[in-house]
Order: C-alpha cells, then structure tokens, then sequence
C-alpha cells in the first residue's frame, strides 16, 4: 500500500491535466443509476477539468428478475459483464452496491474504494393495512416477502410464525406486489430505499439483535483494474475510510467461511477511535441453530479481525452448520435446497 502511495505522489501532478475521458461503467437499473451518477458528480467535483462518461449496460442478473435470488446464487451475478468492460479498456471503473460485489474479484481487478455507508440495516415495509404493526406484533401467518437466506433464516429463527414467500424485482416492482396485497410486509435493504427516495415508506429499522445485515450492505465499492494508478488516485477522493475498514472485515470474514456455496452470513461492524467490533453469525437454512460471536480490535487490522471471527464461528458450530449445507447440496443439488428453504 505505502508503495503505491508513493508512485501516487509523483504521478499526480498528470493527473488534472490529462484529457482523457474516463468511463464509468453501471447496471441499468435505478438503484444502479441513483448510484453512479452520484459517484459521477462526486468525481465532476473533485476533478472539474476531467470528463466522466457513464456506460449503462445489462448483468446476468438484470435479465433474470423472475427467478427468485437465493436460486441462482451470487457468484458475480450482477458484476461481470461491467468487470469484463474495465478487462478490455471499454471502461476504466464500475460502480457496485458493494453487497453485490464478490468477496474475490478477478484478475487484474480491485477494489479501488469504499464510499461512506448509509445505515447498513435491513427494513420492513407495511402494507397499509399493517399500518400499526411493528416486526414483533404483526399476526401469526403474516406473509413477510424476502429472496435473501440471510433475512429467513434470521427472522425465522425470532418469528416461526411468519409465512415467507420469495420475491423478485426491482424495489418499484417490489413495493407495487407489497400495495397489491401480494405480501403482508417486506424485508428491504434501508440504504436502497433511501437512495430511491422511498425513506417514507421505511416502517421499522430492524435492530442487529432481530437480524445482522449483509456484509458491504450500504456502502458503494467500486472496482478497478490493479495496474492503473491514475485511476486509483481519482478514486481515493471518495474513500471513506472507516466504512471501508468495517467493510474489509466483514467481507474477509465472508471470504473465509464461504465455501463457494450460498449459507446465511450477517454481520455488524462499529468503530470507536481506533478499534473496530465485528459481530458475525452464520446460520442453518431453517434458522434453528444460529452461532454468533463478536470481535474487538485495531481497525487496521481489520481484514485478520474478519478471518479470526470467521475462525472462532467454525470451532462453536458454524462447521457444523456449513458441512450440512454443504452436504444437503451435493446430496440434492443447490437448487432443490434453496427451493425448499424459500417456497414454504
Ligand atoms: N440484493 C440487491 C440489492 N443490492 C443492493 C441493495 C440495496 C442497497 C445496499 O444494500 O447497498 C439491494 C436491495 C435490497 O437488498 O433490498
């Protein structure tokens, strides 16, 4: 890192004064858009002589929005046609939600910064008869609409009452089934709701104890390629580098459990002065056998902080819950688990 910094010291001085266009690659969605144009216009600011172009372009996951998210996994399903753009030069930079952003990026790709976080937590959202109701006094047989096995297994394991029902689509499509009567609440990302100006219809922020969030939810990461120092230093303008220490331990400690297979992971991460606290949980599919563990240390580190917990969660019975899925889904097939989890 220090080295890089230093070949950043003399290389700025180009940097201003280069004509060249640099370009932007997003998803086309709204979410997407909302995103890139602010880092677009953050990047406008800090660089007023530079011109940034934004490429819209579809993902593999764009295109599949009827089937359900936890049945087609998350292995770069919304990253790699951008990340192929940044490969062949079309692109000198994406822009992700940094949930969506696999653990281990390509060759001759990174992670070249992590924007400030909006609040990382998840949200119910009401249908209007629900008016009253918070997640603890919604009736026995609610329909709670969630794609994600994170949010299931978690609200399963504090609410077994619930029905939980898949559901797909963009927020827009999502808050229209919701309205319809399709669902009796919904669980979605607070920081995509924010950010497409649906802050209103947040209902209850829901604590860490009721559900930990997924690792990166609410911050941006954008990625680039490993050998182009000027657009590094472009992007450490809009480093932020507490979220981007939280952000470092929760997704080593997402990289150390995850066995190349779908498992429910939440985290939570704070810092005070120097030192970061990670909480992390892995969980069964059914939400019965929950192991959770917190850990304290130097934000510096935080990427061992990540690896250390994930290490202590497999010897107090994550290992346990990982080998079942994992054999579950050699047994079965990933798709029929997944099927089984989220249809009921
Ligand atoms: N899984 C899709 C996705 N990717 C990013 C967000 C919201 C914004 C964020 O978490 O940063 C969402 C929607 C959601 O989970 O409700």
């Amino acid at each position: 890192m220090r080295k890089i910094n230093n070949r950043f010291l003399y290389m700025s001085a180009n940097i201003a004064n280069s004509t060249q266009t640099i370009r932007i690659a997003s998803r086309k969605s709204q979410l997407a858009l909302v995103q890139t144009y602010w880092v677009q216009a953050q990047l406008q600011k800090h660089f007023p002589d530079r011109t940034f172009e934004v490429e819209m372009m579809s993902t593999q996951g764009d295109k599949i929005l009827d089937v359900p998210l936890a049945k087609i996994g998350d292995k770069g399903l919304f990253t790699k046609e951008l990340e192929v753009k940044i490969l062949d030069r079309s692109a000198d930079l994406a822009v992700h939600s940094l949930k969506d952003l696999p653990t281990n990026l390509p060759e001759g790709l990174m992670l070249g910064c992590v924007t400030e976080r909006e609040n990382p937590a998840d949200a119910l959202v009401v249908n209007a008869k629900h008016a009253g109701a918070q997640l603890e006094t919604l009736p026995p047989g609610a329909v709670i609409g969630t794609s994600s096995l994170r949010r299931l297994a978690q609200l399963r394991h504090h609410f077994p009452h619930f029905v939980f029902k898949d559901v797909r689509g963009n927020v827009n499509t999502r808050l229209a089934k919701l309205d319809a009567g399709e669902y009796d609440a919904l669980i979605l990302a607070a920081a995509g709701l924010q950010r497409l100006d649906f802050g209103d219809r947040i209902h209850q922020l829901i604590p860490a104890e009721l559900s930990l969030h997924a690792v990166g939810q609410g911050a941006l990461g954008i990625e680039c390629r490993t050998e182009d120092p000027e657009i590094l230093e472009i992007l450490q303008t809009l480093q932020h580098q507490p979220t981007a220490y939280r952000c470092y331990a929760e997704r080593a400690f997402l990289r150390e459990l995850e066995g190349g297979c779908q498992v429910p992971i939440g985290v939570n991460t704070t810092i005070d002065g120097d030192n970061l606290t990670l909480v992390g949980m892995v969980s069964s599919l059914d939400g019965q056998r929950l192991v959770t563990d917190t850990i304290t240390g130097a934000a510096i580190n935080a990427e061992q902080l990540g690896k250390d917990l994930a290490h202590r969660l497999r010897s107090q019975g994550a290992q346990t819950i990982l080998d079942e899925i994992f054999a579950l889904v050699e047994r079965d097939g990933l798709k029929k688990v997944l099927d089984e989890q989220t249809n009921s």
